[in-house]
């Protein structure tokens, strides 16, 4: 052990010996847990620079990796270790899957304590890269070198469009190609910046909140092949607003839907903000099976299509709606599951919390004549309660799909009082989706588990539980 100059804790060539939660790897020195970040694999050895020290653990940052990991592939994006994108490109996909469905366990053994069927190892996904729908993208006058790139003489002065640097709001790593998403979202990306800066149109600056014509961009690849591009202005001139539009219009006449956007606010969300569409429809379509979804530039989908697929049919298996069943979805978002569902069912009602989404769900039922399902925005905890339950009716069956923090124990109490046959309970984070099933042992026993990786490359993993009133 030793300190550098800023007076951190080194720790020399440290064995990784586990994966740990949040990408991150675990090894035990002197009695004590350090979580560690940065591109390790269990069986590297790795430098340790100390970051946090604690009664009980410590955590660190790893340099001077050395990647003797049996679990290691080749990367193939030239941007790893360094966007925050991929933290896993490095670790076989197997791997990575053995480890989603082990966190799966742990959870669900660790926190949740309740009697568990035996737990399907992960669905895996088709794809392992292009496999995103849908990417954004920030111009910046602010772009990230790697000591490589200042050591080989590049200039600071060159614009970026890509994504935040993990921890670094005020810088954007510069991309060359992406992985994440397919064509023609890296031509689409790299046009737009050298023809912005080919016409000298300067990038907004969003933490010095500088003045800058181009802000931010959006690119949505459907699975149906349809393109939406929407694209980001903070201080831009009417007549370079029409030059980028026509541009992009003239350029990449696969676009089917065009937009911008005038956004001066703190911040890049747009949802407040009326978007002008230049061609195209103000929207594209996701379909699945034969019904249709539409996708405006507000609305959200799940961003990997094709899995999104298979995780709904997952859950519409655990459902097992008879043609008599009144279901409830929450947490419908833009109503997908609720409409997927609708035809096994009575009637389906679906609660969220976005207006705007309660709006595009309505749609997606009436765009494939659904006449069965009815949609109420509000906050859960206070929307789905007994009172809601009583007027609206009793449901035989509920899905449930929440945000990363879980429902609100109100929620679950409110379920278990309604006390349907079935719950489906998708979660994009086990260990609140663990914690949730501890209260509703009380009620229901699991009846089966099946994780599905939504999201490769990186240690996202999704689980979907079917619960039986005892
Ligand atoms: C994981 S998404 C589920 C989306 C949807 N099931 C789908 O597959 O497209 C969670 C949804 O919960 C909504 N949400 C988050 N907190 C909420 C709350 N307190 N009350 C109601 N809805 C909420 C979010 O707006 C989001 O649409």
């Amino acid at each position: 052990m030793k300190k550098n100059k800023k007076e951190n804790i080194i720790f020399e060539n440290v064995l990784i010996e586990n994966f740990a939660a949040e990408a991150k790897c675990i090894s035990r020195i002197e009695d004590k847990v350090i979580f560690i970040e940065g591109p390790v694999a269990p069986g590297d050895y790795a430098d340790l620079r100390v970051m946090k020290s604690k009664k009980s653990f410590m955590e660190a940052v790893a340099f001077n990796i050395r990647p003797t990991s049996s679990y290691r592939t080749q990367t193939i994006c030239s941007h790893f270790g360094t966007c925050g994108g991929c933290k896993w490109q490095h670790i076989d996909y197997k791997t990575q899957l053995d480890f989603k469905t082990k966190q799966v366990v742990d959870a669900l053994e660790r926190i949740a304590k309740v009697n568990l069927p035996e737990i399907k190892p992960i669905f895996p996904s088709s794809e392992t890269f292009y496999y995103r729908n849908k990417l954004e993208y920030t111009f910046s006058q602010n772009r990230w070198l790697t000591q490589a790139q200042i050591d080989s003489g590049e200039s600071f002065s060159r614009n970026a469009l890509g994504f935040h640097i993990p921890k670094r709001y005020d810088k954007i790593l510069d991309i060359d190609h992406c992985y994440l998403q397919p064509d023609p979202s890296n031509a689409i990306r790299l046009a737009l910046r050298d023809f912005t800066a080919a016409n000298n149109l300067d990038y907004y600056e969003q933490v010095r909140q500088e003045k800058g014509a181009l802000r931010n961009l959006v690119i949505r690849t459907a699975s149906t092949g349809d393109l939406m591009v929407v694209v980001q202005f903070a201080y831009c001139k009417p007549e370079d607003i029409d030059l980028v539009m026509n541009f992009l219009a003239e350029k990449f006449p696969e676009i089917t839907s065009l937009n911008y956007v005038i956004n001066t606010k703190g911040n890049d969300t747009f949802f407040d903000l009326e978007i002008v569409n230049v061609k195209g429809l103000p929207y594209i379509i996701e379909e699945m099976e034969d019904l249709k979804f539409r996708v405006g530039p507000k609305s959200f989908f799940q961003t990997n299509s094709k899995q999104a697929y298979e995780l709904y049919k997952i859950t519409r298996e655990y459902a097992d709606i008879q043609a008599n069943d009144f279901v409830y979805d929450l947490y419908t978002g833009t109503g997908t599951i609720a409409n997927f569902v609708a035809r096994q069912a009575k009637k389906v009602i679906g609660l969220e919390y976005v207006e705007m989404a309660v709006e595009d769900a309505k749609v997606n039922s009436q765009i494939n004549n659904i006449t069965n399902t009815e949609f109420y925005a509000g906050d859960m905890r206070k929307l789905l309660s007994n009172e809601f339950v009583s007027q609206h009716g009793r449901p035989d069956i509920v899905i449930t799909d929440p945000p990363r923090a879980g429902m609100d124990e109100p929620v679950v109490r409110t379920l278990l009082e309604a006390a349907p046959k079935r719950i489906v309970y998708v979660s994009c984070n086990p260990a609140t989706q663990a914690r949730d099933l501890a209260l509703l042992d009380e009620k229901y026993v699991v009846t089966a588990v099946q994780p599905v990786d939504m999201f490769p490359q990186t240690h996202h993993v999704e689980n979907v539980v079917r619960l039986d009133l005892r």
